[in-house]
């Protein structure tokens, strides 16, 4: 730690405090994620830190995921991770716009594909991110977009070999998918590609989709808003330990998604509603949203990232060395 000088207090959430901080040895900035609790003996508390470092550095090197740059434990300073410092979050960002105020749909798609962008490659590796929302989406100074937070993030059963089940509930409630709200513990990518339609749905509306008070009225809310019809056809559904939830008996009227975004083109619309379908296989993948004609056709060329956005994996961010991982 003493390699790092505090600056101030940036975020405080489940799992610990995030400071930004200068590093003396370079003069970068830098976030640091303190975990709550010490780092020696709490077994629980390593484990979590290993995941998100794991998952973190899994995913390097991509410029719509927040870079790692070292992760520490030790038992003076507990367990920590060190991230590059991007800001203010899309959140605080939104907040200052003020309430009710939508995004142009040339910039809301220009922010999707970002977002998409950085999905697709965390899927690709076998990372589910698991509690995507506007909270932990940073913003840099060009207005590009990174993802932060892999707090409750895990790699899929697929990645690993260990099968599922994985804990249940994940992800913030407002950003919930329906599988999650009827109890699923062997959900997929699916989960935050949903979260990622309710982020395409607020940077439209200016306001949270589905703003539930609790987990029924969030299910509820989901199923007024996108239908319900085709759930109880999804082969695993009658597996769900909610499935008997007379929340899924009620007869309700189709999708009501478009009567809500009747400004938004057909092609927006195909990947709104493709990304918010309520059952998890006809959900729209990251990587197919993208290949939608509204990221491919020649309008949205405009819309190309202002810096180095659309580059792969393997092409380093501003070539700056990270420090081992120590974990
Ligand atoms: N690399 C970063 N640069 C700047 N700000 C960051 C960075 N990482 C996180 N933050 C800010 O700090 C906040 C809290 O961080 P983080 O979400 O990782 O902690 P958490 O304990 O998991 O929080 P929560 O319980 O709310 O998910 C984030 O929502 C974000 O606004």
């Amino acid at each position: 730690m003493e390699h790092y000088e505090r600056i101030e207090k940036i975020g405080e959430g489940a799992s610990g405090v995030v400071y930004k901080a200068r590093d003396r040895r370079t003069g970068a900035t830098v976030a640091i994620k303190r975990l709550r609790g010490g780092g020696g003996d709490d077994e629980q508390l390593s484990e979590d830190l290993v995941r998100e470092a794991r998952c973190l550095e899994a995913c390097r090197g991509h410029p719509c995921l927040v870079e790692l740059r070292a992760a520490h434990r030790d038992a003076a300073a507990g367990a920590f991770l060190v991230m590059d410092y991007v800001g203010p979050s899309m959140a605080q960002v939104m907040r200052e716009r003020g309430a009710g105020r939508p995004v142009p749909e040339a910039e809301a798609r220009r922010l999707m594909r970002q977002l998409l962008e950085g999905a697709a490659a965390m899927h690709d590796l076998g990372v589910l991110h698991r509690d995507l929302k506007p909270d932990n989406v940073l913003v840099d100074g060009h207005g590009n977009l990174k993802i932060c937070d892999f707090g409750m993030s895990r790699f899929a059963a697929a990645a690993t070999g260990h099968a599922a089940p994985y804990t249940s509930p994940v992800v913030t409630l407002w950003y919930r998918a329906p599988e999650l709200l009827l109890g699923s513990r062997e959900y997929d990518a699916g989960v935050d590609t949903w979260a990622l339609g309710c982020i395409m749905a607020e940077l439209l509306s200016g306001a949270p989709l589905l703003p539930g008070r609790s987990e029924m009225d969030q299910l509820n809310r989901a199923f007024d808003t996108v239908g319900a019809d085709d759930m109880a056809d999804w082969p695993r559904f009658a597996r769900l330990p909610r499935a008997g939830s007379p929340l899924c008996r009620k007869s309700r009227p189709p999708s009501r998604l478009r009567d809500m975004f009747p400004a938004l083109s057909t092609a927006g619309f195909d990947v709104l509603s493709g990304l918010l379908a309520c059952r998890p296989d006809r959900r729209l993948t990251a990587a197919d949203a993208l290949r939608r004609p509204w990221f491919t056709d020649a309008e949205s060329s405009a819309d190309q990232p202002r810096n180095a956005c659309g580059a792969r994996l393997s092409e380093r961010v501003g070539g700056v060395a990270a420090d081992a991982i120590v974990v």
